[in-house]
C-alpha cells in the first residue's frame, strides 16, 4: 500500500468505518483521526475507530500521506482550512461527500497546491455518529472516484488501490455526471421518503400512533432512509441543488401522469407502468445489487468493535 499514514477528519459513520476498515484490511498502516465533537472523540477512542484520536485536526494530519474528510458537505471547506498549516505537502487530499462538484471546489480552494481527488463510497446506512461505523461497510460496494482534469495518474491509482483494499469496487466518473446520477439514485429517494413520513404524520384523519402501528409493511420498507441524519441531508440538497431539481421535475411529471391514470380509471396505463418498473427493480436484484447494504449493515455494530 502506497499510504503509510491515513488521517480521517470526522469520525461518524463514514470516518469510523474507514478507520476500522483500514485497521482490518491494511495492517501496518497508521490511522489517526479527529472530530470536532468531544463526545464523538471519546467514543471513537473507546471503539478504537482509529489508532490515535487527536485533540486537534492539525495533530491528526501531521505526518500523514492521505487525509480523508468525512464531515457533512457544508463543513468540508472549513474542516480543510483547519489542516492547511499542518498538512504535509505530499499528502493526497480526498473525501467521502455525497455530492462531488461542490466538494471538489471547497477542498481545492481551502488547500491550494495539494492534489485533491474527491471520492464517494456509495455505501451507508441510516445511522450516524461514532457508534455507527463498521469495517465491512465498503465491501463489494461501489466507490465512485471523481478526479479533476489533469489529475496525477499515480496518485489516482494509489487512491483506487486504497478503496479496493477496503473491499470496494471503484468507478471513475466525471463529477458533474456523478451528481446527476446520484440525484436520482440516492438524493431523490431520500427526499421522497422524508416527505411521505411528514405527510403521513401530518394527516388530521390519521393519528401518530396509527402511523407507527400500521407501518410494518410498505411504509416501513420505503421509509427506512427517512431516519437518516438531517444535517447530512440538508447539505446534500443544498450542494446538489441543480441536479436534484432536474430529477425532481422529471419525477413530478411521471407522478402526475400516474395521478391522471388513477383519476380517469386508466388501468392499462397503471398496469403497463407497474409491469415495466417491476421488471427494472427485479433486474437490480438479479445483478446482485439489491439492498445497498449487506445483512451486517442492519445490525448494531457498536459491540462488534468494542
Ligand atoms: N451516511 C451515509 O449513508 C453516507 C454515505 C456516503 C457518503 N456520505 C457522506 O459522508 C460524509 C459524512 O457522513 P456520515 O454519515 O459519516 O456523517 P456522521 O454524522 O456520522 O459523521 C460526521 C462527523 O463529522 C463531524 N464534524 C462535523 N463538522 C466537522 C468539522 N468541521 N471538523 C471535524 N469534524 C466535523 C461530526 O461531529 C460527525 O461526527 C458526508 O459528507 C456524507 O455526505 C454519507
Ligand atoms: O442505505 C442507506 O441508508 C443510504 O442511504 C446509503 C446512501 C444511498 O443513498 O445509497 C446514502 C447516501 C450516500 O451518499 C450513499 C449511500
Amino acid at each position: 500500500m502506497s499510504f503509510q499514514h491515513v488521517a480521517i477528519i470526522g469520525l461518524g459513520l463514514q470516518g469510523g468505518s474507514i478507520g476500522l476498515a483500514v485497521q482490518a484490511c491494511l495492517p501496518g498502516v497508521i490511522t489517526t483521526g479527529y472530530d470536532r465533537d468531544p463526545a464523538t472523540r471519546a467514543r471513537a477512542a473507546e471503539r478504537r475507530l482509529v489508532q490515535t484520536v487527536c485533540e486537534t485536526a492539525s495533530e491528526a494530519v501531521a505526518g500523514c500521506d492521505l487525509v480523508i474528510f468525512c464531515v457533512p458537505l457544508g463543513a468540508m471547506g472549513m474542516a480543510a482550512e483547519k489542516v492547511r498549516e499542518a498538512l504535509p505537502a505530499h499528502a493526497l487530499v480526498s473525501d467521502v461527500g455525497s455530492s462531488k462538484q461542490v466538494v471538489a471546489k471547497a477542498l481545492a480552494e481551502a488547500l491550494p497546491g495539494h492534489t485533491v481527488i474527491p471520492a464517494h463510497p456509495v455505501a451507508g446506512t441510516e445511522n450516524s455518529g461514532a457508534d455507527a461505523g463498521f469495517a465491512e461497510l465498503f465491501r463489494n460496494r461501489w466507490c465512485i472516484v471523481t478526479p479533476p482534469p489533469q489529475t496525477n495518474l499515480v496518485k489516482l491509482s494509489e487512491l483506487v488501490a486504497f478503496w479496493e483494499a477496503l473491499g470496494a469496487n471503484v468507478e471513475i466518473m466525471d463529477p458533474e455526471h456523478h451528481d446527476l446520477v446520484l440525484a436520482v439514485t440516492s438524493h431523490l429517494p431520500h427526499l421522497i421518503a422524508y416527505t411521505i413520513v411528514g405527510t403521513a404524520s401530518d394527516l388530521e384523519e390519521v393519528t401518530q400512533s396509527e402511523v407507527i402501528k400500521y407501518s410494518a409493511g410498505g411504509f416501513r420498507d420505503f421509509t427506512r432512509i427517512a431516519a437518516s441524519d438531517p444535517t447530512m441531508w440538508r447539505d446534500v440538497f443544498l450542494s446538489n441543488k441543480d441536479a436534484v431539481l432536474t430529477m425532481l421535475q422529471r419525477f413530478t411529471e411521471d407522478l402526475t401522469a400516474l395521478q391522471r391514470a388513477i383519476r380517469i380509471g386508466d388501468g392499462e396505463t397503471l398496469f403497463n407502468h407497474f409491469a415495466r418498473t417491476r421488471a427494472t427493480r427485479r433486474s437490480i436484484i438479479e445483478e446482485g445489487q439489491d439492498d445497498a447494504r449487506p445483512d451486517f449493515g442492519r445490525a448494531d455494530h457498536s459491540s462488534a468493535a468494542d
